[in-house]
């Protein structure tokens, strides 16, 4: 029997230091998000930011917190009742970190029957920290606990014509009744190591290029590309609203630590644009498909502060595509097809 399992980043239990410690624990000493040997990422995690950082981020998480719970979860538990509404096999949801666990989403579809398992990051574009690490967890799982189960995975679809028509729509949408200047897209960063790292042909990726030479140059390598799959996604949303250059721009946000991270930054361009007259602007956040605390509490709150602050006039944060019923027909449309094949 087939199932599916969507698979979101995850959230902490609840807004307590101790629940925040305990959930950034876990996602940062994974390889594929703080990427450095274990016993200097043990020293990094352990010995430094989790003395720290808990107490920053659990103040964060109470600005964006809801009576149900997490945002990013309560709209991923949307979509996936959703879904499930539409879809005859079952589909259950799990978090990489934190609650409901992969396993236990796993758990869920084996005692319903299922034995062929569609995976569904919900992630636009492929990232190591993200992707990459959803599948190898996965798998691992399969190894130990599940090995009668088979798995197919659906792989980034930043370029999928039906999800950038409910993504450009999305913002239309939300824009049809306000004024606006610009618009930014803000993507998630990541380390600039990461994505050399992701370089299947070992020489093709060169993050810090601004000029997207290498992004805009054909090559095997975009399959996990993350920079790449980010620029492709601002330019065929652009595409399909028919915006000008001057019209949008695309950052990113969220660095953490000393490292370089993929550049220009969403802080600083917020800023600089309010202090060179744009008054409207608007933000869209497509490396997310659920709204969560890098979208509410960092744009929406942060970033809306910053521009007003600069000299700006509105803000507006655009919503994620959360359990937007086009959304949901298309993820309903993947699936069918697969379980149809
Ligand atoms: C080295 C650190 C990090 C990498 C690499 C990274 C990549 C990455 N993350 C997301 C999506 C989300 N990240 C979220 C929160 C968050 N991310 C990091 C660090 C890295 N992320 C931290 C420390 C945190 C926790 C919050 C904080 O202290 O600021 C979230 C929100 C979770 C929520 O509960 O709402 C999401 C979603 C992507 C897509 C990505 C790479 C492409
Ligand atoms: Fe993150
Ligand atoms: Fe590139």
């Amino acid at each position: 029997m087939k199932g599916v399992l969507l698979v979101n980043l995850g959230s902490p239990d609840s807004t307590s230091t101790k629940d925040v410690k305990k959930y950034l624990g876990e996602f940062l000493m994974d390889e594929r998000v703080i990427d450095v040997p274990y016993f200097l990422r043990w020293i990094l995690v352990k010995g430094i930011i989790l003395n720290f950082r808990p107490k920053k981020s659990a103040k964060a998480y109470k600005k964006i917190w809801w009576d149900e719970g997490s945002p990013l979860i309560v709209l991923s538990e949307r979509l996936q009742e959703k879904i499930q509404h539409k879809e005859d096999i079952p589909v259950a949801l799990a978090m990489r970190y934190g609650n409901p666990s992969i396993k236990s989403g796993l758990q869920e579809l084996k005692d319903k029957g299922v034995t062929d398992v569609l995976i569904v990051p919900l992630y636009p574009q492929f990232a190591m920290a993200t992707t990459e690490t959803i599948l190898v967890l996965a798998e691992e799982l399969r190894q130990k606990h599940f090995p009668e189960m088979r798995f197919t995975d659906i792989p980034a679809f930043y370029h999928k014509e039906e999800y950038i028509k409910v993504l450009a729509n999305s913002i239309k949408d939300y824009l049809a009744d306000k004024e606006w200047d610009k618009i930014m897209f803000s993507y998630h960063g990541v380390p600039e190591r990461h994505i050399r790292k992701s370089d299947v042909t070992k020489s093709h990726c060169n993050p810090s290029d601004q000029n997207f030479i290498c992004c805009k140059t054909k090559s095997e390598a975009h399959q996990f590309c993350y920079k790449h799959q980010c620029y492709e996604t601002t330019r065929q949303v652009v595409e399909y609203l028919d915006l000008k250059p001057e019209q949008y721009f695309t950052t990113f946000q969220s660095r953490l630590g000393n490292d370089p991270w993929l550049q220009p930054y969403t802080d600083k361009t917020i800023e600089k644009f309010a202090e060179n007259g744009v008054e409207n602007l608007a933000v869209v956040t497509p490396a997310f498909v659920s709204d969560c605390l890098e979208t509410l509490e960092e744009i929406a709150m942060e970033g809306g502060e910053e521009f007003v602050e600069a000299g700006g006039k509105n803000f507006y944060a655009i919503p994620c595509l959360n359990d937007n019923n086009d959304w949901v027909d298309v993820m309903v449309s993947w699936i069918d097809e697969w379980k149809n094949n």
